[in-house]
């Protein structure tokens, strides 16, 4: 049994496709009534149009997790630590496949890290890359990271969770694979505001790519493997957040550029992500401009004109 934690669109969307790959899927949300309604509608208010397979199954009620099998965590990352502590007794010593992008803001900590740091008695694994949930639910061909330190359990690991659509690569590079996923969503907040301020989609080319070396130097700072990050979690989820309207990281930074206010009940994660990285960058020494102003951005230190004439105003300097 594979089990996903977090009714999300993320989670449910994971849950929808292995459980249509032929794996029985059991899925927690933390709200019960909801999850019942879901399991005997088989619809998904967040995926609309969507139907809910056979071999998943909703609850609410966490004490139904099986004891064996992998976990999905597909919670937002400001919250997991809150979610393995208040449930670490059923989580600890189980693999846990984490589908959060971001860094702790309270911390500065990659996922991997908080549960090594919550639950050392479990194994992290990572699930990251171009992946929009909606795509997923509706069975389009995705490829996405699937990286553990230990090869064998990653190999268990792709081989348990790659559907017909679902096409996993494997890795062991957690810090790379797990930077490639948050830092993508910092870059797509600026070329949303990019966009929606009318400052053009040459602007917005610069920025992918400043950005893309930025993520490089953070992640070879950190030790990750410099290839990493030219995969699908970096690389290949930068292209699609920093590009797409589908991507809600994309659609706040819009909405930053254009002035207009954006709901603040949707997972934004490089909002929380940037003002980590931006603090981690700084204690590590590291040039992060692009970061910077979008931490500047997002806490209403700056606006998108001084934004743009503090990444212009900077020294030449060789590429
Ligand atoms: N939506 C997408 O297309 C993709 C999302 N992701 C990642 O997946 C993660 C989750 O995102 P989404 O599912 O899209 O967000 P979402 O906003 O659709 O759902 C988040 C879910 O987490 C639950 N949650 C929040 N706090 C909780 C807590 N303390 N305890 C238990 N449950 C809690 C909420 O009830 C909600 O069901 C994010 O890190 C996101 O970056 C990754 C790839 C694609
Ligand atoms: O991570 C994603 C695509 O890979 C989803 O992006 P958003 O969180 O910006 O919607």
């Amino acid at each position: 049994m594979i089990s996903v934690l977090g009714a999300g669109a993320f989670g449910t969307a994971l849950a929808i496709s292995i459980a249509e790959g032929g794996s029985l899927v059991w899925l927690w949300g933390r709200n019960g009534d909801s999850l019942r309604a879901m399991q005997d509608s088989r619809d998904c208010p967040r995926l609309p149009g969507v139907t809910l397979p056979d071999g998943l199954t909703c609850s609410g009620d966490l004490a139904e997790l099986t004891a064996t099998g992998p976990v999905l965590m597909a919670v937002p990352m400001q919250t997991l630590r809150q979610v393995l502590k208040a449930h670490a007794a059923r989580l600890d010593q189980r693999t846990l496949v984490l589908c959060c992008k971001g860094i702790e803001l309270s911390s500065g900590k990659r996922a991997s890290e908080v549960v090594a740091e919550v639950l050392p008695g479990a194994l992290p694994a990572l699930l990251s890359g171009p992946s929009f949930a909606t795509d997923i639910a509706r069975g389009l061909p995705t490829a996405l990271t699937l990286a553990c330190a230990e090869p064998g359990l990653a190999a268990a690991l792709q081989a348990s969770l790659s559907t017909p659509t679902l096409r996993l690569y494997r890795s062991t590079d957690l810090t790379g694979v797990e930077l490639g996923g948050a830092l993508k969503n910092v870059m797509a907040i600026a070329c949303g505001a990019c966009t929606g301020a009318g400052l053009g989609d040459s602007a917005r080319a610069a920025l992918i790519t400043r950005g893309y070396a930025e993520m490089q130097r953070m992640a070879a700072a950190l030790g990750a493997q410099p290839e990493t990050l030219a995969g699908l979690s970096g690389f290949g989820d930068l292209t699609l957040t920093c590009t797409s309207e589908g991507s809600r990281n994309y659609r706040f930074g819009q909405s930053i550029g254009r002035g207009e206010p954006f709901d603040p009940t949707i997972t934004v994660e490089g909002a929380a992500t940037a003002q980590a990285t931006d603090a981690l960058a700084a204690r590590l020494g590291l040039d992060m401009p692009i970061t910077r102003v979008v931490t500047g951005l997002v806490t209403g230190a700056l606006d998108v004109t001084s934004a743009m004439d503090a990444l212009l105003s900077r020294p030449l300097k060789e590429e």
